[in-house]
Parts: structure tokens; sequence; C-alpha cells
């Protein structure tokens, strides 16, 4: 067989009404494409005045909306075309004037302006979306250039009129189509506008045609000059935070913010804010603008700026993010993962340099901004690497740590015994008489919350950063091996047999099967079991140990919206060396087995308040015993 080679024909009579209407999904898009068209033609027109000494106008775009003849005409003072650019420019689908402009003067050994929009000759037609007829008037900068007129009703025929522009520019009028008349109202293409424009480069204005007072017209939409594009040098804190106002009114000041500023491989431009986390506000991702060149592009930068950032807000600009290619596409576009590395990089280096350069003030933000923080060290390793000695920890004392300082605070008579251990307590629950039994011996322990510690801890155990190792172990599970004992005396065994008879109704030695554990713990509110443990000076009568892998575990069942999954493993210790226990063996032995009982469920209950609180079913019963207790007590006083 022999081979042949052949090309795909297209009809424009049928490609025309695709691109008409799946260019871009939503319509109002043509005003960005329109009004990036007027900016690219003033800016390029203030090029050629540069290179040619020639004074012109301020650029300007004036964006008029007549109700009554049903057109939206674009107006600016660019560079206006000839009739042969229009036949060039326009009439030539996929045909870019802006990118011939900047392949001429890099020809012409000019450096083109780089802040040109258009790249793919496509944008135009997107006027067709929402027009049955559109008409570009145009009179060019060149020397004794006349003015013209294009006219296109939508089809693949257009015609040329006489015009009679007299200002250098170019004017697009849209006739509306029945389906787009809300572009009929001035105040939406205002809005509109704002939306997709409210950086532009130059002035526009929107005009009511039917306004009879210049105060009906919406006026001007955009702020020419973004923060992002200033000089960092020049600006001040005010600055950045009245820009913050304008654009979340609702907020109050930020509390840290980032300007990103690069050229090279890529260019990006922006400024990126810590806001201060309102808990009662549900979490709104759009809240970092992409634009182009001054012109937005999207709220959605869940490929440019890494999902555990997108709690910032603010702005990023960079023309290496296409305008008009579709969202999917980004993905796989090598200067998109560069813009996110470098974001990434910028975010970790500023937080790196508040904590160097103002630890006090990074200490008031970390509340805030610890949670994406170790979220970002849990999901990217390169975050992970340049957080981890950054991220820190309220100890028992109140003062923030970092993990490596907390491993120096160690004394060194528990160094050996605490190896690679940091001790815990989580936030609001663990027991404070063990803090202070341990800060007694010069040990720390710090503070977690129950939202994302568990995860953060676990990851730093198993993905060591720099020199050293770190393992979580809660106070309470840990605080007996640290802490000197006394040794176990025979009446020890006989407070841990008391305790166990009352308060599991077993006696060490009596049956236990799986089943019977698992329900006792149900039944006593997770308790297992009981243990003696006789801490050196130690006065407080119990306290509970959970086992430290079943606490996690339920944890995150927790954290995963599944309450309790698993029955908890919860162990109470009595300390027999304290006064309260002693006295109620005492009592046991002289036969007070009614009082007993109630010191015993009450050691229990107060062990309970100390650490997680009483649960609601148990409290009826500690206030009762709490009312009697209190009677008897009062009735030996007297
Ligand atoms: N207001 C205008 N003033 C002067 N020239 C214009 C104007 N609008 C369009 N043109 C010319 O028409 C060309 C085609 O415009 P079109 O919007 O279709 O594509 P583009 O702007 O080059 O690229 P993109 O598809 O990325 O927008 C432009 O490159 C420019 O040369």
């Amino acid at each position: 067989m022999t081979s042949r080679k052949g090309t795909i024909s297209v009809n424009t009579n049928d490609i025309f009404p695709i691109i008409k209407k799946w260019l871009y999904s939503e319509h109002d898009i043509f005003l960005r494409e329109l009004t990036a068209n007027a900016t690219d033609a003033i800016t390029k027109r203030s090029t050629l005045a540069r290179t040619l000494n020639q004074e012109i106008p301020t650029g300007k775009i004036t964006v008029t909306v007549n109700k009554a003849e049903k057109t939206v005409s674009i107006e600016d003072n660019g560079l206006g075309m000839t009739e042969a650019e229009v036949e060039k420019y326009i009439a030539q689908l996929a045909f870019s004037g802006a990118q011939e402009f900047v392949d001429k003067m890099k020809e012409a050994g000019n450096t083109p302006s780089s802040d040109i929009i258009g790249k793919f000759g496509l944008g135009f037609y997107s006027a067709f979306m929402v027009s049955t007829k559109v008409e570009v008037e145009s009179l060019s900068m060149q020397e004794g250039s006349v003015p013209t007129k294009w006219i296109c009703e939508g089809e693949t025929d257009y015609s040329f009129e006489d015009s009679t522009k007299t200002e250098v520019g170019t004017k697009i009028t849209l006739h509306i189509n029945e389906e787009s008349i809300e572009f009929l109202n001035a105040w939406h293409v205002s809005t509109t506008l704002k939306k997709f424009c409210d950086f532009m480069p130059y002035e526009i204005w929107v005009k009511d045609a039917e306004a009879v007072e210049e105060s009906a017209n919406p006026g001007l939409v955009n702020e020419t000059q973004p923060i992002w594009k200033k000089d960092v040098a020049t600006l001040t804190d005010a600055d950045y935070k009245e820009f913050y106002k304008k654009q979340f009114p609702m907020d109050g000041d930020p509390l840290f913010w980032i300007h990103l500023k690069v050229d090279h491989p890529f260019t990006l431009d922006g400024v990126l804010f810590f806001p201060k986390l309102n808990p009662n506000k549900p979490f709104n991702e759009s809240n970092i603008k992409l634009y182009n060149k001054q012109v937005f592009v999207s709220n959605n930068v869940k490929d440019i700026v890494p999902e555990f950032l997108s709690l910032l807000k603010g702005s990023i600009d960079s023309s290496d993010i296409p305008l008009n290619v579709s969202r999917s596409s980004l993905q796989g576009d090598p200067n998109i993962k560069k813009i996110s590395n470098y974001i990434i990089k910028k975010v970790a280096e500023s937080l790196k340099k508040l904590f160097n350069n103002d630890r006090a003030r990074y200490e008031t933000i970390w509340e805030d901004i610890s949670l994406f923080i170790k979220y970002g060290a849990i999901s990217d390793p390169k975050f992970d690497e340049m957080m981890r000695d950054f991220v820190i920890f309220k100890n028992s004392e109140g003062k923030f740590v970092t993990l490596n300082e907390y491993k120096e605070s160690i004394p060194e008579a528990f160094k050996t015994k605490m190896e690679d251990k940091v001790l815990y307590f989580e936030k609001g629950k663990s027991d404070h008489a063990l803090r202070k039994e341990l800060l007694a011996n010069g040990l720390q322990a710090i503070e977690t919350e129950s939202y994302i510690d568990p995860h953060f801890t676990q990851h730093v155990e198993f993905t060591k950063r720099g020199d050293n190792a770190f393992k979580f172990v809660s106070v309470d599970s840990e605080i007996a091996t640290l802490l000197e004992q006394d040794a176990t005396t025979e009446s020890d065994i006989r407070v841990k047999d008391l305790f166990t008879n009352i308060l599991i109704g077993k006696t060490e030695h009596g049956a236990h099967t799986e089943e019977e554990e698992d329900a006792d713990s149900l039944n006593h509110g997770g308790l297992k079991d009981i243990e003696i443990v006789k801490i050196k000076n130690s006065t407080s009568p119990a306290y509970f140990k959970v086992d430290e892998q079943m606490k996690r575990m339920n944890q995150m069942a927790k954290n995963m919206g599944t309450d309790h999954m698993f029955p908890i493993k919860k162990t109470l210790v009595i300390n027999p060396g304290s006064p309260i226990i002693q006295n109620a063996l005492k009592l046991h032995e002289k036969g007070n087995d009614a009082l007993v009982k109630k010191i015993c469920h009450h050691v229990e209950d107060l062990a309970h308040i100390s650490s997680e609180g009483l649960k609601h079913e148990d409290r009826e019963a500690f206030v009762n015993r709490t009312q009697e207790l209190m009677q008897e007590l009062t009735n030996l006083a007297l």
C-alpha cells in the first residue's frame, strides 16, 4: 500500500459559530478581552511615542452603555489601526497583532514592553458571544492616516465604511443580542469590569448614554497602580493595611504580609496577607486573586498556591500564567510549578525572618498561623524542611519554645531518661497537678491542640529533619517512669485492692475475661485498670493514664468525624503516699466502709475533673456525694 499525506480542511463558515459559542465559558469575559485589547493599544502607542519622542495624551478607556440603541462601546486612545491593519489583525482569526508587535520591536532592536496582554489573536471574537453586530472604528497614529469603520454581523462576511473619527484610537461598538441584555445596564457593566479590571494600568470610565447628570454615571472603575506593582522600598505598613482594608472590608488588620517580586526565570508580583482567622466565618477558598499584567484572570489559584496556603488573602500577578487557556492545562505548565515553589519558599523565608528578627510578634500571631504551618509541614516536604525549626509550642509555664529549644531545656539529670521524648499535655485536658509535679523537677511539657497536633506530632516522629529526632509522650503516661518513686509496701497493695474492689467491683485476683474487661471499660467510663504509683514528695491522690496509642487513634477518629469508635483504656493511677489515700485505708480498716466508698468514688471523679472533665451522667452523683461529704464534715466540726 502506498502512503499518502493530507491536510485537515477547516470550513470557516462552520468554525466561526463554534468559536463564538465555546471560546469562553462565561459571556462577561468579552469586557475583559476588549479592555485588555484597549490597554494593549495604549501601551503600544506609548512605547512607539517614546521611540519617536512624541507627546501623547494620557491613556484612557471609556465604556459607554446606550440602552436606547442597544449598544455597548469600548473606546480607547491607543495606537489605532489603518484599514489594512483592521483587515489583517481583526478579520484574521487567530492572528495576533500583539504578538507581531512584540516580534517587530525585538527585530528593531528595541525592548518590547513586557506589558502587552494579547497573545493568541482570539480575544476580540468574544465580542460575538453577546452581539448581533460588531463595529470597529479606528484612526491610526500613523501620519496621514484616514479613519475607517469595519462592520461584521457575526458571519464570515464583513464590510468597510468611511468613518468620521477624529481622535487617534479605536472604538468598538457591540450591538447587544437578546440573550445578553443585562449588559445594557451601565451599573452591571461597571460591576463586571470591576471584577476583571479593578487594577488595569489605564483609567476605565463607565458612562450611561442616557445619564443626564454626571453623577448618574458609574464613573471610574479601577485603581491603576496596585500595591503589588509598587516599589517595596516606598511602601509603609499603613499602605499594605489600607490596600487590605479596601479588598477585604469585613476583616480587621492583616497579621502579616509578604510582597512577592521576581523577574527571572518567570515574572511574578503579588502581595499575600495572613488574615486573622475568624472561627465563626466559614472558610472561603477564593481569597487570592490571580492577575495577568493587572488583568484579573481567576480566583481559582489551586494549582499555583498550594492548598495549605489557601487561607491567605491577596493578589498574584504573573504574565507567565496564560489568560485564555483553560485552567486544567495549568497543571502541566512548567512555569506554574516554579511559581508555586517560589511562593512556598518566599512564605517560609518571610516567616523565618520574622521569627529571627521579631520573635515577640511571631509569637503573637502564632495562634492564627500555626494551623496552616503545621498542615503545610505535613503536606509539603519542602515547606516542612524550611519551617520545622520554627514551629513553636507553649510550654508548662506558658512560654513558646521550638522543639529544639524544648530538648535543650531538659535538665541534665533527665537527659538519659528522656532521650528523644517530648512531654505533652492536651490543651484544656491534661492534669494540671501532673504538670506542676514535673515542673517542680525542672521538666517542661508542651501544650498540644487536639485538631492538628495528633497528625503533626506523628509526622514529626516519622520524618526526621535536622539532627534531632522526637517522640511525643503524654505527661500522664510518662510521669511514673520519669520521677523517682518510693518502694511499694504491703499497705500500698492493700490500697490497690481497696480501690479495685470499690471502683471495678473485683479484686486483682478476680476472674477477668477479655469481654468482661471491655464491658467494664464501657461501664466505668473507660476505666479499665487501677495502678499504684508512689512518686516521691507527691501529695496528689490520683490521676488518669491513657494508653498513648489509643489516645492518638481516638483523637484522629474524632477529627475524622467518627466519635469514639473503640473503648479507651484508662488506668486510674493511685498515689498511696497521698494523705487522703492513707486516711481512706485507715477508715477501711476501722470498718467505715460507707465513707470509704464515697472517698474512692470522689478520688476517681477528681481525677476525671482535672483531666478531661466529668461526664454529664456522672455529675449528679458527684454533686450528691459532695453534699453528703460536706454534711458529714460539718457535723464533725460542730
Ligand atoms: N482596541 C484595539 N486597538 C488597536 N488594535 C487592536 C484593538 N483591538 C484589537 N486590536 C488588534 O487586533 C489583534 C487581535 O486581537 P485579539 O483580541 O483577537 O487577540 P490578541 O489580543 O492579540 O490576543 P488574545 O487572544 O490573547 O486576546 C490584536 O493583537 C491587535 O493587534
